[in-house]
């Protein structure tokens, strides 16, 4: 089938799918002023201020007992009691608002004891606005606000030595220690690009009719959780999708970015668990890799209790994996990234490869690792 006639593109110089994901996690100035809900009391004004400094805004929310959970025009935003996790894409600069993020815990009397910054190369990296084209500026960037701690900055490199993934910790003392008091967690992002067209074409939205919801269902994506997980799906016009999904701690969200020369899809899943991990999360990626189908995905581990044994993820099923790479923390907790790439045997011409109606897996239930079993401290 040709899909030319369908698809169009908001962006004539091409949409930067690849985040920029800030993580920065707060612990109480002292205990007398620890409050039930933390950065939770933050108000819709202080949100939307550091936003506007990121440059984007929230399209949709979800909320729980522990995270709430919003969609951006650019991606995705969650808040614990303790933790901030802030993810987005295109031009955005979220490190930009880390200054007022850091006065406005100040307010709440918390202090950063642990940040980490991420994210795959970009497609478009001399488009992104200052500090973000180059690691180097943004560790800068970054160690003007938490070099006081103990901090180091890695880029991983993928396919043909490439620079693939790049990651940048800064862990107060004693964090690594406390890791086992608030529960260790487990982020799983995997960034894909070059998606199917049998995937992505779900994706457009010209007449501004088609719902978040129907797009998660027709893709497959639905398949990915299993039913405790609530979901906030967003359909953008002319295209693009945007999901978050919360079940108690736990959350994942996904985006995708269709236009066909650029196309990207990213996948996050972030969970507590202070026991072995078992092979769920393989099975997880397995599953979000073959409803995507990309040319090439890269994915990184990030585990705060590291299993003794290497947790590597085996090829999922038509894919060569063409690095692995290991890194252990300063403050013990270990990163584990890899890339992969549709196999050749498999390439008879790309034009194939894109239009390939591989089957969906029947159903995912019950492949996301559980985050009953812990405890229910905010993260
Ligand atoms: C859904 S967002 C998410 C991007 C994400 N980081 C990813 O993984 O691809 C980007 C997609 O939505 C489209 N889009 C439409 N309106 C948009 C808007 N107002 N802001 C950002 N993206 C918009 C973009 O062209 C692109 O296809």
């Amino acid at each position: 089938m040709d899909y030319s006639d369908t698809f169009a593109t908001t962006d004539a110089d091409g949409f930067e799918g690849v985040e920029k994901r800030l993580e920065v996690a707060f612990t109480p100035v002292d205990m007398e002023s620890d409050t039930q809900d933390g950065l939770r009391l933050l108000s819709r004004p202080q949100i939307s201020s550091l936003l506007e400094l990121a440059g984007c805004t929230i399209v949709s929310e979800l909320h729980n007992e522990h995270v709430d959970s919003y969609i951006l025009s650019e991606s995705s935003l969650f808040v614990y009691r303790h933790r901030i996790i802030l993810k987005t894409c295109g031009r955005t600069q979220v490190l930009q608002c880390v200054s007022l993020l850091l006065n406005y815990a100040s307010g709440l009397s918390l202090k950063p004891c642990f940040c980490r910054y991420t994210h795959g190369s970009f497609l478009f990296p001399l488009k992104q606005p200052f500090p973000h084209s180059w690691f180097e500026v943004e560790v800068q960037c970054l160690d003007s606000f938490f070099g006081y701690m103990d901090t180091e900055a890695h880029s991983l490199d993928g396919e043909h030595g490439q620079p693939a993934w790049y990651v940048y910790c800064a862990a107060a003392d004693g964090y690594g220690t406390s890791i086992a008091d608030h529960g260790p967690l487990c982020t799983l992002e995997i960034g894909m690009t070059f998606l199917s067209r049998d995937f992505t074409r779900h994706f457009f939205n010209e007449s501004g009719r088609q719902t978040g919801s129907a797009m998660t269902e027709v893709s497959c994506i639905s398949k990915i959780f299993p039913s405790s997980f609530v979901l906030d799906d967003f359909a953008f016009t002319p295209c693009g999708y945007s999901m978050n999904a919360i079940d108690r701690e736990a959350l994942s969200t996904i985006h995708v970015t269709p236009e066909d020369t650029w196309s990207y899809g990213s996948f996050e899943a972030v969970w507590r668990s202070s026991h072995s991990l078992g092979d769920s999360w393989q099975k997880l990626v397995e599953t979000v890799i073959s409803i995507f189908r990309p040319l090439r995905a890269v994915l990184s581990l990030h585990e705060e209790a590291p299993s003794s044994r290497a947790s590597s993820c085996p090829n999922p099923s038509g894919y060569v994996c063409n690095s692995t790479k290991r890194k252990e923390m300063q403050h013990g907790t270990v990163v584990t990234f890899q890339a992969f790439h549709r196999s050749l045997a498999r390439q008879k011409k790309v034009k194939d490869i894109i239009r390939d109606t591989t089957e969906y897996p029947a159903s995912c239930e019950a492949l996301f690792p559980s985050p009953h079993e812990h405890s229910a401290e905010g993260a």
